[in-house]
């Protein structure tokens, strides 16, 4: 079970993340979010993440060379693209050594021919409702066939609902921004905690 926490942007909250045994720290650096960091403040936060840790840059819509530019100033490794760029932006990733995670809603991914779910087989996506970082949960009939190989579930998870979840899609692991926060934009320590916990928990009972 690989869980990421993503919409960081102060040293506490990516500590506190770490320290629950999160697989992954994400970073917004998408225009218009509350939760939007600079490359300079990621930077600093990226600085004290273990190399054991996936650091994640997320962005949507932004020119390839920007994002490419942005990655690297913040130092991470991975990038989380979830608007409709095209798929030559993912390899160019690949071709630049950063890891890319291809976000679409849930409803997208349902919709897609079997040669297209095949094309993007070859990623690692992220299946997350349709407004992105509003905390919404898709409805469970949108998905239909899981993705093949690697995927993250998204949107609207929180600590209450996480092992729910997590059994009924039996995604490889789990994405969590809007849940683990005290209001919009702020991330709250005890809920990152919880969050890590029960979907620790939940994988430890589905592998039982
Ligand atoms: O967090 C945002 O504001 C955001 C902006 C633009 C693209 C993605 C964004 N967030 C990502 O959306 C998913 C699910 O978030 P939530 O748990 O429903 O709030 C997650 O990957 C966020 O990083």
């Amino acid at each position: 079970m690989y869980i990421k926490i993503c919409g960081l942007s102060t040293p506490e909250t990516v500590r506190t993340a770490v320290d629950a045994g999160a697989d992954a720290v994400g970073f917004v650096f998408a225009p218009g979010s509350p939760r939007t960091v600079d490359p300079g403040l990621a930077a600093r936060l990226v600085a004290d993440v273990p190399e054991t840790v996936e650091t994640v840059g997320v962005f949507r819509d932004q020119p390839i060379d920007e994002v490419i530019g942005i990655a690297r100033a913040a130092g991470v490794g991975t990038v989380q693209l979830h608007g409709s760029e095209p798929d030559d932006d993912l390899r160019r990733l690949v071709d630049e050594g950063l890891r890319p995670f291809r976000a679409l809603s849930a409803s997208a991914f349902g919709g897609l021919s079997e040669a297209r779910r095949s094309a993007l087989g070859a990623y690692r996506l992220l299946i997350d409702a349709a407004e992105p970082g509003a905390g919404v949960t898709f409805d469970e009939t949108e998905l239909g066939r899981r993705p093949e190989g690697f995927w993250l579930l998204a949107g609207g998870l929180t600590p209450e609902n996480a092992a729910r979840l997590f059994r009924f899609f039996e995604p490889s692991g789990v994405d969590v921004s809007s849940g683990v926060e005290s209001a919009r934009g702020v991330k709250d320590p005890v809920r990152i905690e919880a969050f890590v916990a029960a979907a620790r928990g939940a994988a430890g009972r589905a592998s039982e």
